[in-house]
């Protein structure tokens, strides 16, 4: 009960939403459907008036009748096209005017709300559900026959119904017959009704694997063999043939995929065809035999053998026509989730403002623990108290979850357990672009963009020269960009032409050049020495400490030395916090601070 609720739901947000692209769609879907429906059954209750006048031997009726009824036939079947041709013509143009929206809602995006790059591929799959669905017109196209053969039908079976019901009671037997075929038909109807349920889930989820392949076709072409680095690593490492299998298992997979669909599809229609068959033999066996007792008049033999022919063609046809609206309702739901993104988020009533800017703060995770999708808990009921003041270095071996948890710190992730509070309020109240303004912070995957030097640094385009110039000179990047045609004004990448491409360390530089050009509260450095030399390492250290004396910093890293630096220091194992507290004290306390500071001693003096 609850999946057809929910199919029938769905269903109605589809037609709400194709609704809004042409208000006449769904009436011209509605008339066309009744219209053709009718047809089929007006031509044959009129032919069989026409017999049974015949054998009556009134010729006058008999002339009568043919004549409205093939008049009658040619008016609504002419309307009835009329009507399909002008409802494909609308839904072509509302296929156009919904892609226009999936565009509009693409541009209306605020990339600053987006979480993961999940977003993305819903965009790509909102596209290919349009090639996999065909669009509005197939979507009409396919509604309106569905609705046609069920109506069709509906209109058959009570046709029958009535000359198996009619004049029932006058024999004892043709009424045991009776109920002992509806008994035995219902009962079996259920059982194929179940198999071709079955079957048409079936079918929708290869659809579904069919877009997940599709997407892993994207990867390979967009992001391996689009990527000049990655050319160059199969090149050199002759991984052509082993990246290239890989990908050729995909088109096996489709190739597989799609032979499964083209024999659930026939299992399907073997199915329908039963569910009709044995229906209109048994009824068919009853209605002669109502016939051979003269309980039913000869002419009727034609409503028999026409509604019957009729009922197993609708039959067939809303099979294929109802599992392509089925997948086509599966793959609108991207379309749907990308407009539902593109909605900008409610502000919560729940929202509470940042502290004073004078007032001290402090930072307080109560509990916290944090699982990626897909994965166990990465960090472990963490609990600890950071004030924005001084110094501080995180550390901990590869993967213990220092980045994870600086990224909680940021809110770029929510907590699956646990509460992180500002001043006593959870963060999460907080607006986020005011919260995230109190951090400068720069990652360890930094990312520098296709834009000039200094607005990459400004991280906008109105920029403060004095400050900018004092920035450039107090990080050291004034030797390399003073080279630069257009010195911090020339664009990065490929993008606008110039094709500069900055050195790994000089990226890292204009990284944390943007961290400190921010006038923000707290500093978060994620590994900020990693692709620099020794010369320029030095100097950062030494020059974090120099600037925490304005700003408080947080800072990780591996090298055990650099928390010498240090104001307080907050040791990570395996997503735990195993020790906390001053340098000094921890070399003393600490056995696992004692661990890594010999183990790299050893290395460094080795
Ligand atoms: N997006 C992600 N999805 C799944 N697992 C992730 C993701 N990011 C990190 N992890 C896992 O979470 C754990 C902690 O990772 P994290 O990057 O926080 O460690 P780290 O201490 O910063 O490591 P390193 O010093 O190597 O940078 C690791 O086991 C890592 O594989």
């Amino acid at each position: 009960m609850k999946k057809i609720n929910a199919a029938v739901r769905e269903l109605g947000s589809t037609l709400h939403l194709m609704n809004s692209l042409d208000k006449k769609l769904v009436y011209l879907m509605l008339a066309t459907s009744l219209l053709n429906a009718m047809n089929p059954y007006v031509l044959i209750i009129g032919n069989t008036q026409l017999l049974n006048a015949m054998v009556a031997r009134r010729f006058n009726t008999a002339i009568r009748t043919a004549v409205v009824t093939y008049l009658l036939v040619i008016v609504v079947g002419l309307a009835a096209l009329f009507i399909r041709q002008t409802m494909l013509i609308s839904a072509a143009r509302a296929n156009e005017v919904l892609k226009i929206r999936i565009h509009e809602a693409w541009e209306q995006v605020d990339f600053a709300t987006l979480e993961s790059k999940e977003y993305f591929s819903t965009m790509n799959k909102s596209e290919s559900s349009f090639r996999y669905s065909g669009g509005v017109r197939a979507f009409f196209a396919q509604l309106q026959q569905s609705l046609e053969n069920v109506l069709e039908i509906i209109t058959g079976i009570s046709l029958l119904a009535w000359m198996v019901v009619y004049r029932i009671t006058e024999q004892q037997t043709i009424l045991y017959a009776t109920i002992v075929v509806v008994v035995g038909l219902i009962l079996l109807e259920a059982g194929l009704g179940w198999a071709y349920q079955h079957l048409t889930k079936q079918n929708i989820q290869i659809f579904a694997a069919l877009m997940v392949l599709e997407k892993k076709m994207n990867y390979f072409l967009l992001e391996i063999v689009n990527t000049y680095s990655n050319i160059k690593s199969i090149k050199l490492w002759g991984m052509g043939d082993l990246i290239q299998t890989r990908y050729k298992a995909v088109w096996r997979e489709e190739k597989k995929q799609n032979k499964t669909l083209v024999h659930i599809e026939y299992n399907s229609q073997i199915v329908a065809q039963l569910i009709s068959s044995v229906a209109i033999v048994a009824i068919f066996t009853l209605v002669v035999y109502k016939m051979y007792l003269h309980l039913l008049p000869i002419g009727n033999i034609n409503t028999l053998f026409a509604g019957v022919v009729q009922i197993a063609s609708s039959v067939s046809l809303l099979v294929a026509a109802w599992q392509h609206l089925q997948r086509f309702q599966n793959q609108i739901q991207y379309v749907q989730q990308v407009f539902a993104i593109s909605q900008p988020p409610r502000q919560t009533a729940a929202s509470q403002p940042l502290p004073a800017a004078s007032t001290p703060l402090v930072l307080q995770f109560d509990h916290v623990s944090f699982s990626y999708p897909n994965r166990g808990e990465v960090l472990h009921d963490v609990s600890f108290t950071l004030p924005f003041k001084g110094v501080t270095a995180l550390v901990g071996e590869n993967g213990s979850g220092k980045t994870t948890l600086v990224k909680l710190m940021l809110r770029l992730y929510t907590p699956t357990k646990g509460t992180i509070r500002l001043n006593g309020t959870n963060i999460q109240h907080i607006p986020l672009a005011e919260y995230t303004r109190l951090f400068s912070a720069v990652f360890q995957d930094y990312e520098v963009f296709d834009i000039p030097i200094d607005q990459n640094i400004a991280s906008s385009t109105t920029i403060d020269q004095a400050k900018l110039a004092a920035i450039i000179q107090e990080w050291g990047l004034t030797d390399w960009i003073a080279h630069l045609p257009q010195g911090a004004q020339t664009p990065i990448g490929g993008f606008s032409g110039e094709n500069f491409q900055p050195s790994g360390g000089q990226q890292q530089q204009i990284a944390i050049a943007r961290a400190a050009y921010r006038d923000s509260r707290f500093q978060i450095l994620d590994e900020p020495t990693a692709s620099l030399d020794p010369i320029h390492e030095l100097a950062v250290f030494s020059k974090i400490k120099r600037l925490s004396a304005h700003k408080p910093s947080l800072f990780i890293t591996h090298r055990i030395g650099a928390t010498t630096l240090a104001d307080q220091v907050i040791m990570l194992q395996a997503g735990r916090i195993v020790a906390m507290g001053a340098a000094d004290d921890l070399a003393k306390q600490s056995a696992y601070f004692q661990q890594l500071w010999e183990s790299q001693a050893a290395m460094y003096n080795a």
